[in-house]
């Protein structure tokens, strides 16, 4: 401003009259631009202000408004520049985590939940929400589900439980969402999770005595890849049968390469700027409809296992099933797409958490050793193949490793959304027609939750016993110390009382590990998930020596919010038989 006088006063010659003109301009812009500047900063004082107050207004039903210096506009900028800090800021207050609710369109909010109690409240109602909506959009922008179908797809607002969603007028033969998760619970949570996890084990001991590995080093350029090929080509087998990939002997790889661009097509990203991407998913359609031709041409109802669940041609009765209910109402390309989700959602998350479960324990030798040595005191020589899963799973440190890599690096959003209904969630509600979000990694770094042993054990630092509680011990188990005094009367106490020794348990962390979801929303696979994860890690330290060729692995942050983290690169390896002396 003091500029501006200055220049205003010193001119002399050419054109005077002009340049007060000019000048003038200047003013008048300068003036509105403060008018504008000064009303952002008592707009913000204002919504700060009422932001703070709100929070403690038990009457109010919907989380405060984060406030914003400039409205919309910032919102979008900083989420689009660094998710995970601006949603780290937007959904603490003074320390604690707290729900709220976030401008980003005019007229369009979203409202983040992550305070503990009202994680718990969504977990409780989690039968009241649609996640149709969500479901088409990964159908038809990931999965690639043609748009004739999605829309049917999208009709059926009836939800997928055995109760239609209240407000829904779906007729029973159409409710899509319920014939898709019968499925799934039978296959997953019901009959057909034993035979699942027996064919998957079996698959997997196959898988790696193919590769062949001696006394002698073998070297290999990507440990991811190995686990994909590996845990994740055994659980492809185990649901969908061997023929799958022996028919498309590219199937793992282009699955991989699919899993590598889901990011950039959950943007939306179009087919000009990325066509490999678009044609190797159309590949994978075009593998499982080869599939389809052979199956059909081959299954006959009795050369179906005698635990009554597999079978040479479709793999599971989850197959046969979605043959039975979907080939006859749509086309194989639609059922392809929905297949390909299948084939996504059971091995991608798995192998990733795999891998870092494998990283961390291979990080830390003690941690190997003491693998190694867990495994020999509870099952002594018996081979590794031979022990049942479950009862791996059984053990507290094994379990603690798989729970802790789960804490520390899934970093997923369940998303709620009601079409027909308010939704009370304690403190507040999610009204009809709006989406709400709650983020697993928030929940994860939740310092007034989490047992940090006084620092000890930072939450952003992997700590194999976090989830190891020992009666002897007041300083060990998930929880803070005040968390624990809070919590004296809860399950996990008396989970804790009940137990002599030390123990694993996930009791009493409802609303804080979350990396399947809660309620009616949690993740189906999470026990083959367990048991797999287990088996795997389990099988390669107490049978394997394994050296990672770097020293820093970078993790890539692109998939904040779809799954789990993963190294950015390639990460070098090399393998040998171990023998212990
Ligand atoms: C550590 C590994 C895994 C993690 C972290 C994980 C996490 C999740 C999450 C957060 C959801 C979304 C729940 C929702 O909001 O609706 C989900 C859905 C699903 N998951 Fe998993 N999952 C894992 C492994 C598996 C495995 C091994 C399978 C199958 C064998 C599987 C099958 C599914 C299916 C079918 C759905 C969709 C459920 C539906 O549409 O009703 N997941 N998973």
């Amino acid at each position: 401003m003091l500029t501006l006088l200055v220049n205003l006063l010193s001119q002399t010659a050419e054109g005077p009259s002009q340049t007060i003109m000019a000048h003038l301009n200047s003013w008048l812009f300068l003036a509105i631009d403060l008018v504008l500047i000064i009303l952002c900063v008592l707009r913000y004082i204002h919504s700060a202000l009422k932001y703070r107050q709100y929070r403690f207004d038990l009457h109010q039903r919907l989380p405060p408004t984060y406030p914003s210096l400039i409205p919309f506009l910032e919102p979008i900028i900083l989420f689009l520049w660094d998710a995970p800090k601006f949603l780290k800021g937007a959904t603490s207050y003074a320390g604690s985590l707290t729900s709220t609710c976030i401008h980003f369109f005019p007229g369009h909010k979203i409202l983040f939940f992550q305070d503990p109690e009202t994680i718990q409240h969504i977990w409780k109602q989690s039968d009241k929400f649609n996640t149709v909506r969500m479901r088409v959009y990964a159908y038809k922008y990931l999965f690639g589900m043609p748009k004739k179908w999605a829309s049917v797809y999208e009709a059926d607002d009836s939800g997928p439980f055995p109760k239609p969603l209240q407000g829904s007028n779906v007729a029973p033969e159409k409710r899509i969402h319920r014939f898709l998760a019968e499925g799934i619970d039978k296959a997953l949570t019901g009959p057909g999770f034993a035979p699942t996890l027996s064919r998957l084990q079996k698959a997997y001991v196959n898988q790696m005595s193919n590769l062949e590995i001696g006394q002698e080093w073998s070297e290999f350029e990507d440990f991811r890849r190995l686990i994909h090929m590996t845990t994740g080509q055994s659980t492809i087998e185990a649901i969908f049968g061997p023929n799958l990939v022996r028919l498309n002997p590219d199937f793992m790889e282009d699955l991989f390469q699919f899993d590598r661009a889901l990011p950039w097509l959950s943007k939306g990203i179009p087919r000009f700027i990325m066509p490999t991407v678009y044609r190797t998913r159309e590949k994978l359609h075009d593998n499982f409809v080869t599939w389809y031709k052979y199956a059909r041409e081959n299954f006959q109802d009795h050369l179906i296992y005698k635990d009554g669940d597999g079978d040479p041609f479709w793999g599971s009765n989850w197959m046969r099933q979605r043959q039975k209910t979907l080939a006859h109402i749509q086309d194989d390309i639609t059922l392809a797409s929905s297949d390909l989700g299948i084939a996504w959602a059971s091995t991608e998350n798995m192998v990733r958490n795999t891998v870092m479960a494998m990283i961390h324990i291979l990080q830390d030798k003690n941690l190997v050793h003491r693998v190694r040595q867990e495994l020999h005191d509870s099952f002594g020589d018996q081979d590794i193949k031979d022990i049942d899963p479950k009862l791996l799973g059984s053990n507290p440190l094994l379990s603690s490793i798989y729970a802790e890599t789960l804490r520390l690096h899934v970093k997923t959003y369940t998303i709620i959304y009601s079409s027909h209904s308010n939704v009370p969630l304690g403190r507040y509600l999610l009204p009809k027609s709006s989406v709400g979000l709650v983020n697993s990694h928030f929940s994860h770094m939740n310092t007034d939750f989490w047992n940090t042993q006084n620092g000890l054990h930072p939450l952003d630092s992997f700590w194999a016993d976090r989830f190891i509680t020992d009666p002897a011990d007041q300083s060990s188990g998930p929880l803070s110390p005040e968390r624990r005094k809070i919590t004296t009367a809860s399950a996990t106490q008396i989970v804790s009382r009940e137990h002599s020794g030390l123990h694993f348990s996930t009791d009493g962390l409802d609303g804080s590990w979350i990396p399947y979801g809660g309620g009616r929303l949690m993740c189906p696979g999470r026990f083959l998930a367990k048991n797999s994860m287990i088996f795997t890690f389990a099988t390669l330290v107490s049978e394997f020596d394994i050296e990672f060729k770097v020293d820093n692995i970078e993790l890539e942050s692109k998939s904040f919010g779809f799954g789990t983290d993963s190294p950015k690169k390639p990460v070098p390896f090399r393998i040998r038989r171990w023998r212990r002396e």
